[in-house]
């Protein structure tokens, strides 16, 4: 599986000790709706490894960048760029193929396959075939694709879920079903991964089990996480750096240090929740302008 380079080399930094190689580059992106402005000129990076969040109130514009980023969206104007790849120019089915993986703030799974038929399907973008083909493939074969089947099982023990591979996900309780669809997204081996609010509707105990995985992806695994997150002690613990977006507008960038003592962030947004749900913070260290 992807992220079976366990424990990556040590990866170059700039000068800005953020490492080096940048996977994603969003710059002056626009998108309108209409007289609606949903994103105005934003920019930032992911860097190889790096968990970045996006946060920001209702309508901030963390849905518009995201479906940008997944080619749902043609923004306005600026620049979108996943390694070489122009995300503006391409169509959306490109996108798993290019490497991007995402899990959704609704779950999509099929509830009556099991635990390992719907991670498979996340092999599909590997596969020639289509997914639904997948799928009944798979359940209909005895023949078994070796490689496939040890890749995604290699995801489930990751995520805790190998003892469940035969179980129908339909019957699972909602913090299983969320992994089973981090599991379905790690299967596609993806370079970048965009979370959208994965622990939303969890209770206490599920949410730090899944802040737990998402640290191990980025820090010992070398994935590179986008997340859009409402709870703030996730991000805070998750996050290498955090792009605060409200009006479309980016009106903060930088380490969860930085964002947490940063005054237009607690006016727009934070309010007294951090100091709440974060240990004490560090000396401040400067918020960046750029990504
Ligand atoms: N399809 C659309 N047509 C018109 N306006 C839209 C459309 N989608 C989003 N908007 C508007 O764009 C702005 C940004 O919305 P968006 O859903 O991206 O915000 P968000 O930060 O994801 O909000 P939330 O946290 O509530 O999901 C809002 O003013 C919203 O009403």
């Amino acid at each position: 599986m992807p992220t079976s380079a366990a424990t990556p080399a040590a990866v170059p930094a700039a000068a800005d000790g953020r490492p080096e190689e940048v996977v994603l580059r969003v710059e002056g992106l626009t998108l309108r709706y209409g007289s609606v402005t949903a994103l105005n000129d934003v920019g930032f990076t992911v860097r190889a490894g790096e968990t970045v969040a996006l946060v920001g109130p209702n309508g901030a514009g963390k849905t518009s960048l995201f479906n940008c980023v997944s080619a749902f969206s043609r923004p306005t104007s600026g620049t979108l760029r996943f390694r070489d790849l122009d995300l503006t120019r391409s169509s959306r089915h490109a996108v798993p193929r290019a490497g991007i993986g995402r899990t959704f703030q609704n779950l999509s799974l099929f509830p009556g396959a099991t635990v390992l038929e719907n991670a498979l399907v996340g092999r599909h973008s590997l596969m020639r075939s289509g997914m639904v083909a997948n799928l009944a493939w798979w359940r209909g074969s005895r023949r078994e694709d070796v490689a496939h089947r040890e890749a995604v099982c290699e995801v489930l023990d990751l995520l805790g879920l190998l003892d469940l591979w035969d179980v129908e996900v339909g019957g699972l309780p909602y913090g299983t079903r969320k992994r089973v669809e981090l599991a379905r997204a790690l299967a596609m081996e993806p370079t970048l991964l965009l979370m959208d609010e994965p622990v939303a509707g969890m209770n206490p105990a599920e949410t730090a089990e899944l802040t737990a995985i998402v640290k191990d992806l980025g820090r010992r695994r070398g994935l590179s996480v986008l997340v859009v997150e409402h709870d703030m002690a996730m991000v805070m613990e998750v996050a290498d750096q955090i792009t605060v977006l409200d009006f479309g507008q980016v009106i903060a960038q930088g380490t969860p240090a930085a964002i947490r003592d940063d005054q237009r962030v607690r006016d727009a947004y934070l309010g007294n929740s951090v100091e709440r749900s974060t240990p004490a913070a560090p000396a401040a260290a400067e918020t960046t302008g750029e990504a």
